[in-house]
C-alpha cells in the first residue's frame, strides 16, 4: 500500500516533531528534545515514569557525568529537577557561571539504543543534542520509530533527485547555472553552481562548499568562508569551467543555531573544536557523502578539488570521485580568524 508512510518519510516526520516540540515514541520509549520541551509536557512525561536524560559523551564529559554507553550517557532526573535544570545540562551557556551541577548519577543498566537513537534524530533536527526518555506504552498520535531502523535509516545515504535547472549569469563568471538537488530523506535540498559546460570525461575543477550565512552572506571574518567562495568562482570563470556545490550543511552540520551557540563559546575564550564538543557535537557533523553524491549525479567522475581539508578529497575518493589534484585555496586571513584557521590546521588537519 503506497499511501502509509515509508520508514524515510517517517523518520523526516519525527525530525519535524522534535522541532515543534512534540515528542516521539522509539521501541517502547517515550522520547522528547530537551531544547523545544514545553513544562507542561515535562509534568506529564514524569507523570508516566522515571525519565533520563541522555546527552552525547562529548557533553558527559565537560558535565563529568560518567558514560558508561558508547558514545552517550544516561543521566538520572532527580524528582525535583525543572526545565532550567535540563536546559542547564543541555546548554553550555551558563557552564562557566554556573560550573556545578552534580552530583550527577548516569544509568548503567538495560539497553541505550533508543537513547542513542533519540539523540541521533535530534542532532539531524540540529537540536541540541540532549533527549529525555522515559519507558511508556505507545501513546496514540505520537510518531512511532523502531531504535535499529531509525539509526540505520539516519546512517543511510541520501539519494538525490535534479529538481530544477536555470541560466544564471554571475559576475564572476557569465556563462553559469544553478541547479537544485532534493535529497530523498527529507532534508534540506543543496545546490551547485555550473560553470561553463565542463565535459564529464575529465576531471572538473571543482569545489565542495558548506553553507556559512554569516561568512558568506554576511560578510562575517570570524572565518574565511565568504573570500573563499568568491576566489573559487573567480577561479572557475578565468578557467572557463567548474562546478561549485553550496552544501546546506551550515556551521559544519550543526546548523546556524547551535553555531551562534558555539560562537557564543567561543566569545567566553573555547575554540572552534572545543566549542562543538562542549555542545555535546563532534568537531565536524557534516555528511560528507553528499558532494561525491551530486558530482556522481551529474555525470562527473573525476575532480580537481579546491580544498584545504584533506577529508574532503578521501571522501570524494571513497565514495566514487577520483581527486586528480588538490588546489590549495588559502584566502581571507584575518585578525579576526587567524586563530579560528590555526585551530583547524592543528586539530583538525586543514593545510595551510
Ligand atoms: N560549528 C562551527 N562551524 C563553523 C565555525 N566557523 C565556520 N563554520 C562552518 O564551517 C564550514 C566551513 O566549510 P568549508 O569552508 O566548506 O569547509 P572546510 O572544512 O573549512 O574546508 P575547505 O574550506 O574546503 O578547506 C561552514 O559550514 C561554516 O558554517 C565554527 O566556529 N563552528
Ligand atoms: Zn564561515
Amino acid at each position: 500500500m503506497s499511501l502509509i508512510p515509508t520508514l524515510a518519510e517517517t523518520v523526516s516526520r519525527a525530525r519535524s516533531d522534535l522541532r515543534m516540540g512534540l515528542p516521539v515514541m522509539i521501541g517502547g520509549h517515550l522520547v522528547a528534545a530537551v531544547e523545544t520541551l514545553a513544562p507542561a509536557r515535562l509534568e506529564d512525561i514524569r507523570a508516566l515514569g522515571r525519565p533520563v536524560l541522555a546527552l552525547t559523551e562529548r557533553r558527559a564529559e565537560t558535565l563529568k557525568a560518567r558514560a558508561y554507553d558508547d558514545g552517550l550517557a544516561r543521566v538520572i532526573v532527580p524528582p525535583d529537577a525543572d526545565r532550567a535544570w535540563l536546559r542547564a545540562l543541555a546548554d553550555p551557556s551558563g557552564d562557566l557561571m554556573t560550573p556545578m551541577k552534580g552530583p550527577l548519577f548516569t544509568e548503567r543498566e538495560g539497553d541505550a539504543t533508543p537513547h542513542l537513537a533519540g539523540l541521533a534524530l535530534a542532532k539531524s533536527a540540529q537540536l541540541l543534542p540532549a533527549v529525555l526518555v522515559v519507558a511508556t506504552a505507545p501513546l496514540p498520535g505520537l510518531t512511532q520509530l523502531a531504535p535499529g531502523p531509525l539509526l540505520a535509516r539516519l546512517a543511510h545515504e541520501a539519494a538525490m533527485a535534479p529538481v530544477a535547472a536555470a541560466n544564471l549569469p554571475l559576475l564572476a563568471a557569465e556563462r553559469s547555472r544553478l541547479h537544485i538537488f532534493r535529497p530523498d530523506d527529507g532534508s534540506a535540498e543543496h545546490y551547485a553552481i555550473e560553470i561553463g559546460d565542463p565535459p564529464r570525461d575529465a576531471p572538473v575543477l571543482a569545489r565542495l562548499h558548506s553553507a556559512c550565512f554569516t561568512g558568506d552572506v554576511l560578510g562575517s571574518l570570524k572565518c574565511d568562508c565568504g573570500p573563499q567562495l568568491h576566489a573559487a568562482l573567480a577561479a572557475m570563470g578565468q578557467a572557463g569551467q567548474g562546478v561549485l556545490l553550496y552544501l546546506n550543511q551550515e556551521g559544519r552540520g550543526i546548523g546556524l543555531a547551535n553555531k551562534m551557540r558555539a560562537y557564543a563559546l567561543q566569545n567566553q575564550g573555547f575554540d572552534t573544536v572545543q566549542a562543538n564538543h562542549r555542545l555535546g557535537f563532534e568537531d565536524d557533523e557534516r555528511d560528507f557523502r553528499i558532494g561525491a553524491a551530486l558530482l556522481r549525479r551529474m555525470g562527473f567522475s573525476s575532480a580537481r578539488l579546491m580544498t584545504n581539508n584533506p577529508r574532503k578529497v578521501a571522501m570524494l575518493e571513497g565514495h566514487g570521485i577520483t581527486v586528480t589534484e588538490r588546489v590549495p585555496l588559502v584566502v581571507g586571513r584575518n585578525r579576526f580568524n587567524e586563530a579560528y584557521l590555526d585551530t583547524k590546521a592543528e586539530k583538525s588537519g586543514h593545510l595551510l
